[in-house]
């Protein structure tokens, strides 16, 4: 009998912006050392902007779903789900534009994909296994925001407070916190929420648990 080999199983971690989203998928990701697992950011998956000027980009709403390039996403995950390996384009936020690097993607039997507007879109919803949404109250999520952006992301206090009430709070209100009815998971509080990460880690060792069994299975039945 020929081999078979099922697809990988994708988890979706969404939430607002600097509700806890990557350092709940970090957390989780540490969990595993040289075991099948990878992180999808969907924030790699921003429009190319390497022909607009600094000015036009600094307009740009980051918070609306035509701000990325979806389709790229999708093509790269569909790639991914059939352990195809992909080029992970690399944004550079402090340019807001894509970097010309790309970082070379081996397919992964868990991929976690995590982003504000993955619930949003019902083809990237219809890819996921496990929804996971990421739920922390506005005002610590702001807090959290204004104390990365200045770190990380070359930002000023001015820029990210302008940017917060233009378009950072309505567009979560219309197009972020709708998507969580679409979860199976609600994580209140994030990164600390060591119960949360604590459950999905045991689901996701009992997957790579399955899949690895399963790979034993195959190999014996063909020989
Ligand atoms: N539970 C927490 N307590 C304190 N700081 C946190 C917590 N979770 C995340 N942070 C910090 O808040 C910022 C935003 O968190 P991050 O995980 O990047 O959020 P998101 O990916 O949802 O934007 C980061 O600097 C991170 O270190
Ligand atoms: N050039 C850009 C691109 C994105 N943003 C903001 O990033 C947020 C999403 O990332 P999180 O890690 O915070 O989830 C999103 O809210 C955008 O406003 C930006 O400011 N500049």
């Amino acid at each position: 009998m020929a081999a078979t080999q099922s697809k990988p199983v994708i988890i979706g971690v969404t939430g607002g912006s600097g509700s806890g989203k990557t350092t709940v998928s970090q957390a989780i990701y540490h969990n595993f050392s040289n075991e099948s697992i990878m992180i999808l950011q969907q924030d790699a998956y921003y429009n190319d902007q390497a022909e607009m000027t600094m000015a036009e980009r600094r307009a740009v709403n980051y918070d609306h779903p035509l701000a990325f390039d979806t389709d790229l996403l999708i093509t790269q995950l569909k790639q991914l789900q059939q352990y195809k390996s992909v080029e992970k384009p690399v944004y550079d936020y402090t340019q807001s534009t894509r970097s010309d690097k790309t970082i070379h993607q081996e397919p992964k039997d868990v991929i976690i994909v995590e982003g504000v507007l993955i619930l949003d879109d019902q083809r990237l919803r219809d890819l996921m296994d496990i929804k996971v949404f990421v739920d922390t109250d506005d005002d610590i999520r702001i807090i959290r925001r204004i104390e990365r952006d200045i770190k990380e992301r070359g930002r000023d206090l001015d820029w990210i407070i302008d940017q917060y009430l233009a378009t950072v709070k309505p567009m979560y209100h219309q197009f972020v916190e709708p998507t969580k009815r679409y979860a199976d998971l609600i994580v209140p509080e994030g990164g600390e929420n060591r119960v949360a990460i604590d459950l999905l880690t045991t689901k996701i060792r009992s997957i790579l648990m399955r899949k690895k069994n399963g790979r034993a299975q195959n190999s014996t039945q063909v020989i």
